[in-house]
């Protein structure tokens, strides 16, 4: 068997094209803010793209960014002078921030309706609630993929593996809920069984960031798998999932070329409805 291949990289190129004639047809600018804080090159690297995105679909992009030595309170600045920048729809504040800054404080502070990564509190809050709200880039990139592909989630077991912010946390909440229905595990480094979990999934999205960690002997035979995490190996990015795991699956979201470029598409969507819904 050799599985199909979810290509995020030529349907977020589409979707490019549907959002850049969407944002002809609005009667108003669409701004995308981004802080960043530090060097990172990673970090560096996605707010970069970020910015050739808006570039190419006609957004405008407002950059800021700080030294690693920022303190808190000037990271809340930076919020604030965004937060009340008419020309701004939306922006994300680049995770993960320097040691020394508060997170919980940072995230708290961006105006839910400017929250273009879905990642305040309150919006956060909404999506627990099952109300509307901003739905955090890569968990809705991952639905968007696997719909494209005609996966059937409903009642299937979906093993996440990772319960970091930005992927595992909201995306097992929101395949658990309605449409969705998937039957969600939620493993990290503390799950005991973590093998036999994953050979018991029918669907498995691993967002760790250990390289290569899951190996075709692990994995179902016709199993649907989807490599969210990035390990940096030199200029190379290395999946959680080893390549070979395409002799098993049945599909398969490769990491380069899968849910990234999908991440980077519904930044722009999200911004795009905070747009329409300025008042
Ligand atoms: N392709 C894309 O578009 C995107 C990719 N990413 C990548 O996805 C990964 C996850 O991102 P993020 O959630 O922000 O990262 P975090 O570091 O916040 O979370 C990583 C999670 O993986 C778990 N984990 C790590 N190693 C293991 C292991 N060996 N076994 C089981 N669980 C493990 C951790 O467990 P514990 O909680 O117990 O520590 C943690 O829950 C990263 O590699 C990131 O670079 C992120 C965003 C977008
Ligand atoms: N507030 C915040 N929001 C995020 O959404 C956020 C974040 N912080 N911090 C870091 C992670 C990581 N992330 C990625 C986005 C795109 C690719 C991407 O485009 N990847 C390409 C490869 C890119 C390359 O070659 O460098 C791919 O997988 O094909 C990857 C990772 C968003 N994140």
């Amino acid at each position: 068997m050799s599985a199909i291949i979810m290509d995020g990289k030529a349907l977020a190129q589409r979707i490019k094209v549907d959002i850049a004639a969407a944002i002809g047809k609005l009667d108003k600018p669409v701004g995308l803010g981004t802080i960043l804080v530090g060097d990172d090159p990673g970090s560096v690297a996605y707010v970069e793209g970020k910015h050739r995105d808006c570039a190419e679909v006609g957004i405008k992009s407002i950059k800021v960014n700080l030294p690693a030595s920022a303190t808190t309170n000037e990271v809340i600045a930076s919020v604030n002078a965004l937060n009340a920048d008419p020309s701004c729809s939306g922006f994300i504040v680049q995770l993960p921030l320097p040691v020394g800054v508060n997170t919980q404080k940072v995230l708290s502070a961006i105006n839910p309706a400017k929250d273009a990564d879905g990642l305040t509190p309150n919006n956060l809050g909404n999506l627990v609630l099952g109300f509307n709200s901003v739905v955090a880039c890569t968990p809705k990139a991952i639905v968007a993929l696997l719909a494209e592909y005609k996966i059937n989630l409903s009642g299937v077991k979906v093993l996440v593996i990772g319960r970091g912010m930005t992927v595992g946390r909201p995306l097992s909440i929101l395949l658990s809920q309605k449409p969705i229905n998937a039957t969600v595990t939620l493993a990290h480094s503390a799950s005991k069984n973590l093998t036999d979990l994953i050979k018991d999934a029918d669907v498995v999205i691993a967002a760790m960031g250990s390289a290569q960690f899951i190996k075709p002997e692990m994995v179902k035979k016709g199993s649907v798998l989807v490599d969210v995490g990035i390990t940096r190996d030199g200029n190379q990015l290395v999946g959680d999932f080893d390549p070979k795991v395409i002799e098993v699956a049945s599909a398969f979201a490769p990491m380069p070329g899968g849910v990234g470029p999908m991440t980077r598409v519904m930044l722009l969507k999200n911004v795009i409805e905070l747009a329409r819904n300025e008042k």
